[in-house]
């Protein structure tokens, strides 16, 4: 078991206190120390080391930004882990394990599930990453309350937070227009976004993302992108989740990314953002 994942089992697991949290972080010493370094060494820029070690990210931001598509697209470019406690609350669900059938009626109304759940979830998740010997995490979906985010810093330093923001008109419309293959796993959108600018700002426009057509008829949506659900994880976002932004506001780490539009206008500008060099341009530029 990895020092992270022990770690932050032991930090949020059942009646875990504050003390509990000090014990587990001194016993993790060495390796948090190690990890401290690492971090150190990457702090002047945002050059991921060659091999994912060094990248230890978080993203933040609303349902339908989506932090999903921009976490996925830099995981396989850096070469590591994506996790989205989002997914593992969904696999939990369709375990069918007894212990998370009361999750359901939590999710599929737009709340949190308890941070020892989801703890619990991370730290298994990171326990079979480390048996896989994975290095370094981009983190979607987590710390989303203010305990998760303390509770990570006890176990290990964020040197990076992306905070994805997108014009609120526009989040709706991308959770209802969310789909998935139930075959291939395809994320897909059937919105198609079309919004004036604001204040002369240019106007937004994100094309509809639509499946190939032998994914058409195994298209499915998620039971929690309804509108009336979507509207509620947009209110716990602003209650809960908000707070989390601020806390990583005062210790540096945010990087505040507005974007721009679809994902051919937006990845090269999140990629300049991060100072990594856009592969697609490599590529044309060698050709
Ligand atoms: N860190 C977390 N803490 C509590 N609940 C979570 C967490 N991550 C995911 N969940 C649960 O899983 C649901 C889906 O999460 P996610 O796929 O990240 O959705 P979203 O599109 O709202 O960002 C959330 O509405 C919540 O019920």
């Amino acid at each position: 078991m990895s020092a992270m994942s022990r770690a932050i089992r032991a930090f949020g697991g059942g009646a875990a206190s504050r003390r509990n949290l000090s014990v587990a972080a001194s016993k993790e010493a060495p390796a948090l120390a190690a990890a401290a370094a690492v971090v150190a060494g990457r702090r002047g820029g945002r050059d991921p080391g060659e091999d994912g070690s060094r990248v230890q990210w978080v993203f933040l931001g609303c349902p339908g930004v989506g932090k999903g598509t921009y976490a996925g697209r830099l995981s396989r470019l850096l070469g590591v882990p994506h996790i989205a406690t989002g997914d593992l609350v969904r696999d939990a669900l369709a375990s069918q394990d007894p212990l998370y059938k009361q999750l359901a009626e939590i999710v599929n109304h737009g709340k949190l599930v308890s941070d020892e759940i989801i703890i619990n979830l991370l730290s298994k998740r990171l326990e079979e990453g480390e048996e896989k010997g994975e290095l370094g995490f981009i983190l979607d979906g987590f710390p989303r309350t203010i305990r998760q985010a303390e509770i990570l810093e006890g176990v290990t330093d964020i040197d990076l937070v992306i905070n994805l923001k997108l014009r609120e008109e526009a989040l709706l419309a991308k959770c209802i227009g969310r789909r998935k293959c139930s075959q291939c796993g395809g994320n897909f959108n059937v919105a198609s976004i079309d919004i004036e600018g604001q204040n002369g700002g240019p106007r937004m426009y994100m094309p509809p993302l639509l499946p190939p057509p032998e994914c058409e008829s195994k298209l499915i949506t998620r039971a929690d992108d309804t509108e009336e659900v979507v509207k509620e994880r947009l209110r716990v976002y602003h209650d809960l989740c908000e707070p989390v932004e601020d806390f990583y506001r005062a210790r540096g780490k945010l990087l505040e990314f507005n974007l721009p539009g679809g994902i051919p206008e937006s990845w090269p500008k999140l990629l300049q953002a991060l100072n990594i060099e856009d592969p697609d341009n490599k590529r044309s530029a060698a050709a």
